[in-house]
């Protein structure tokens, strides 16, 4: 076997005597390396420096990497980067392999290659140069084999060709000069590096370094810029579809190319990408999906997973099924991105996995709280159902229940702590619903920036689409707001069309101001570049079990610092802004830093069922894997109840045979009538 006698060759190396390297034979073999199902072959065997150099370029030509161990004596050719020193390697250690480990396969495939190699050489003995793709191998399957590998090589250079001169373009010379002042690409080095040294790495970067944009498009350029590009796959999720669409359409115009080229995005039901395509941006619930119909995600070299603090039911899902999955793809290289909370508990649930920190950048973002809107706007409020005067701010208080923000609130005293500002803030301080988003302050606010600030778009944070609606209203029949040729009023709310979405990314028409009234989906990763102002309601609608009535809630809620911080941040990213928030400062300040992970939060018998319907196996062992897992008696009784109630059957499976009929029926009439699984199926019965 020829195979076999590379391996005799090699093993009869003493490191003493420097061997020659030919070329034509070891460009044949690291190509059958690279094509079969082997991840590295390791060669001992002394070429000297020079003969090193020669085989590191052929291993880079053909995309895989080279390491030299043992002074030069043990060379190592391999599909995933190589770190410094291996032990394994290492002959003081009298572990290291004597002979070269192949596969059958690959030793029969390498055996064919190289006989086939001789018997050219030898027909061609007085032919001094042979091209080295010319003398591929020319059986059918080989063919084959070859034109793959042909066409990849190809398309590798075509990829690297298309970046250089994409590079060279006056518009993308600009984006690249904008590029070099975001934090992110001071440590794009160590960033690269540290992929390459390690499977899974979590990166926590602060509001505007680029993490979202940058992290994904470095890969990118250096797998294309070493001929890797054919085999690149690297896929970014996002937690929302405006967030995977507007991302991939900056990352292709900073590579000066039509979205849908080299960076495409996938969400359900829709997708821009083509065969070129190397970086998709998708929903984290697409990845999950492919993950169910391809466990081992062949194909995908890296994954970025984004916003993973976010803490949604379809990331911490995500993360169990990764973290079973990279032991069977070494391959794999997974980053997790992440604000800076939190970034130690992922690190730890994957095996102390490195951390990397980078600074953030936005421009100044000044603060305001309502104290300070009340004072500057010198609105008064004064609701004909909450008036102060005639039920005291304690008194409404003391009915909130479970609200310990609105605790802390009652437990100030207005007039002492809120001594220096004027009688009519302290009177609406005072009248102030901790419960209910005065929408006419809304509004009050955004006829005050209109009136008396400069230009630039205005982005509101409200909770639903009733408040949307509502306050589209208002400023309809609002005297100043309600001119259609000044003022550009969008709503943006999760179930709207992406083509609807996309418009608020649109540049307001000249002498126009843009006004974006959004849910929390605005929240996190995107960038509309016009926004200046901010107004922020500090609620967003969460779902919520209410254990004592049995009733599944999809209620506003105090939002956490870490989702203040993120509103906050959606200004100042092009330019210097203004946060104004419509609450006061000593609720900010008792925020939670970051909100429950909603699979803490969510009834646990809609947990079961999600599960169940996404195909992820037993629920209790699947939930046992998690980050922070739910109580697992807990789990156990859920699991009875929907037996019970005969959502599940014995074996734990979905009953009806049109299961998703029965899941999204029982969904929709929770969501509508607020009724657990147990009342939704006694209904559908
Ligand atoms: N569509 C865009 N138009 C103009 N500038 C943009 C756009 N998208 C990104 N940028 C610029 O790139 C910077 C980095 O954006 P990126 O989305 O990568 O930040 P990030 O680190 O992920 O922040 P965050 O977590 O707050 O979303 C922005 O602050 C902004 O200056």
């Amino acid at each position: 076997m020829v195979g076999s006698s590379v391996a005799r060759r090699a093993a009869a190396a003493d490191g003493r005597r420097v061997e020659k390297v030919d070329e034509h034979e070891w460009w044949n073999t690291i190509g059958q390396l690279r094509e079969g199902s082997q991840q590295e072959l390791v060669v001992k065997k002394n070429f000297g420096r020079d003969g090193q150099n020669t085989l590191a370029d052929i291993a880079q030509r053909h995309g895989l990497y080279f390491n030299a161990y043992n002074k030069g004596k043990t060379l190592v050719f391999s599909k995933v980067p190589l770190p410094d020193y291996r032990a394994d390697l290492d002959e003081r250690h009298g572990s290291s392999q004597n002979e070269i480990k192949m596969s059958n396969e690959t030793e029969r495939r390498v055996e064919n290659l190289l006989s086939r190699a001789q018997s050219n050489n030898n027909a061609s003995a007085s032919t001094s140069t042979v091209s080295m793709r010319q003398s591929l191998p020319s059986t059918s399957t080989s063919i084959a084999e070859s034109t793959t590998y042909v066409d990849k090589q190809k398309l590798s250079f075509q990829l690297r060709d298309m970046q250089r001169s994409k590079k060279m373009m006056p518009s993308a010379r600009s984006m690249q000069s904008f590029r070099e002042k975001l934090p992110a690409f001071k440590a794009r080095e160590e960033f690269l590096k540290a992929v390459a040294a390690n499977q899974v790495l979590v990166i926590s970067g602060e509001t505007g370094c680029g993490k979202t944009t940058q992290l994904p498009q470095f890969i990118l350029e250096e797998e294309i810029d070493n001929l890797r590009g054919a085999d690149c796959s690297i896929i970014c999720t996002q937690p929302r579809r405006i967030s995977a669409i507007s991302v991939a359409a900056r990352v292709g115009s900073e590579r000066g190319e039509e979205l849908g080229e080299t960076v495409g995005y996938q969400i359900r039901l829709e997708s821009k990408r083509s065969t070129q395509t190397r970086l998709l941006f998708c929903t984290t619930g697409v990845l999950l999906r492919k993950l169910v119909q391809e466990p081992d995600l062949v194909g995908v070299s890296h994954l970025l997973v984004d916003e993973i603090h976010e803490r949604g039911m379809s990331e911490d899902f995500l993360i169990i099924i990764l973290r079973d999955l990279l032991p069977r793809r070494p391959d794999l290289r997974l980053v997790l991105m992440s604000a800076t909370i939190n970034a130690e508990l992922f690190s730890k649930y994957f095996g102390d996995a490195p951390i990397m920190h980078i600074p953030g950048f936005t421009f100044p973002v000044a603060e305001l709280f309502l104290e300070d809107i009340l004072e500057k706007t010198q609105y008064k409020i004064k609701s004909e159902r909450d008036n102060f005067q005639g039920n005291s701010r304690k008194k409404r208080l003391a009915s909130v229940k479970n609200d310990p923000l609105a605790d802390i609130f009652e437990d100030v005293d207005i007039s002492k702590e809120y001594g220096n500002y004027s009688i009519t803030t302290r009177q609406s301080l005072e009248a102030w619903s901790v419960t209910e988003l005065d929408l006419s302050l809304v509004e009050g606010t955004i006829e005050y920036i209109c009136r008396h600030e400069g230009e630039g778009a205005i982005l509101v944070f409200l909770t639903g689409w009733d408040e949307i609606s509502k306050l589209l209203d208002k400023i309809k029949g609002n005297n100043l707001l309600g001119n259609s040729n000044k003022f550009l009023v969008l709503p943006l709310h999760g179930s709207m069309p992406t083509v609807n979405q996309r418009e608020i990314f649109d540049r307001a028409p000249a002498n126009m101001r843009k006004i974006v009234l959004a849910t929390n989906i605005a929240e996190s990763s995107i960038t509309i570049d016009d926004v200046v102002y901010v107004i922020d309601c500090g609620k967003a609608k969460e779902t919520s079990y209410d254990a004592l009535n049995k009733l599944a809630c999809l209620l506003p809620s105090w939002i956490s610092k870490a989702s203040a911080h993120q509103r906050r941040g959606r200004a100042g990213r092009v330019q210097p802004g203004v946060c104004y928030r419509l609450y006061p400062e000593v609720i900010h300040a008792a925020m939670p830093q970051f909100q429950l992970p909603e699979i803490l939060r969510t009834p646990l018998q809609e947990l079961c069922l999600t599960i169940k319907s996404l195909q992820l196996g037993a629920v209790a062992s699947f939930l046992a894997k998690s980050l922070q897992p739910p109580d697992p008696l807990s789990v156990k009784n859920a699991i009875e109840l929907l037996k019970t109630i005969g959502a599940l059957d014995d074996l734990e499976e979905l009953t009806y045979l049109d299961i998703y009929v029965h899941y999204h029926w029982i969904q929709t009439l929770e969501r509508c009538c607020s009724l657990d699984p147990s009342s939704s199926a006694w209904i559908l019965h």
